[in-house]
């Protein structure tokens, strides 16, 4: 029985918690095939150099830090060869799409929740494959635990490397106004007060203790985002280039 906070019975929750575990599966298949298959075929674009394992960037930060702009200024930069993958046009492209998942994308965003890591990560899978390139900015992703442990799982083995994940660290104040400002024109269901104080809530319980995760295994680069979009991308710029 639907109910306006869950979307599914605990029966349906069941079922698809099999076949969650049916589609990890596959994506653990899918990434190692992958690279096999790039290994062979030596011909996937990386920026100059080809052929080589798929190298990724998580950007993290709460609502309104700036990832989805700082992303899109170093994808532009073609010489860098990065693909610009946002876990949140994803789920709205595939809300959008009328598919079966529709409505479940929409009462997880409506709410600021987190969508089970699945369907995300498997979203992600086909947005890489149809970019080309071996390097990947991916934001607003891995953004609790389900979301890192289901990356983790599809990419055992090495078939991906992270090379960090990127931290725009920016105070709720300033976050809040920018969403407001944004939601002006966004039409984004949950760019609007009430909306981002539950995003501000996901962001505290669930995405701050995967960046101290990251931080604890040496793999966090830290970002203050409260500058003006120049200054953040001069730090933002200088932390891929480092990436070798
Ligand atoms: N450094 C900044 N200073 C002021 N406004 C910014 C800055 N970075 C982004 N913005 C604006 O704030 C809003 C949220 O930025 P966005 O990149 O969409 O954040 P996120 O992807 O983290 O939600 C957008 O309207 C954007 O133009
Ligand atoms: N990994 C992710 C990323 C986004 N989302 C959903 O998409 C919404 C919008 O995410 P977003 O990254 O586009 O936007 P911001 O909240 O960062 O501004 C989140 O509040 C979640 O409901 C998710 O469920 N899982």
């Amino acid at each position: 029985m639907r109910c306006g906070k869950c979307w599914a019975s605990s029966e349906q929750r069941r079922s698809q918690a099999s076949s969650s575990w049916r589609s990890l599966e596959n994506e653990r298949a899918w990434f190692s095939l992958r690279f096999s298959q790039q290994k062979k075929s030596r011909g996937v674009s990386n920026g100059g150099s080809v052929g080589a394992t798929p190298h990724v960037v998580f950007v993290l930060g709460g609502p309104g830090s700036g990832k989805g702009t700082q992303c899109a200024l170093i994808a532009e930069e073609e010489a860098l060869g990065y693909a610009h993958l946002s876990a949140g046009d994803l789920l709205r492209a595939e809300r959008n799409s009328g598919s079966e998942l529709a409505g479940m994308i929409n009462e997880f965003i409506r709410e600021g929740k987190i969508v089970p890591a699945e369907v995300t990560v498997g979203l992600l899978r086909k947005a890489m494959e149809k970019s080309g390139k071996s390097r990947f900015l991916i934001d607003g992703f891995p953004r609790n635990p389900d979301n890192l442990a289901a990356w983790e799982a599809s990419t055992a083995g090495g078939a991906v490397v992270v090379d960090f994940a990127l931290f725009l660290d920016c105070p709720e104040e300033i976050m809040t106004e920018r969403i407001m400002e944004r939601g002006r024109s966004s039409g984004r269901i949950d760019d609007n007060e009430e909306a981002i104080r539950k995003r501000l809530v996901t962001y505290r319980e669930s995405t701050m203790p995967i960046i101290k995760e990251f931080e604890a295994r040496g793999k966090l680069r830290e970002v203050n985002s409260d500058q003006t979009i120049e200054e953040v991308a001069v730090e933002v710029r200088r932390h891929i280039s480092a990436i070798a």
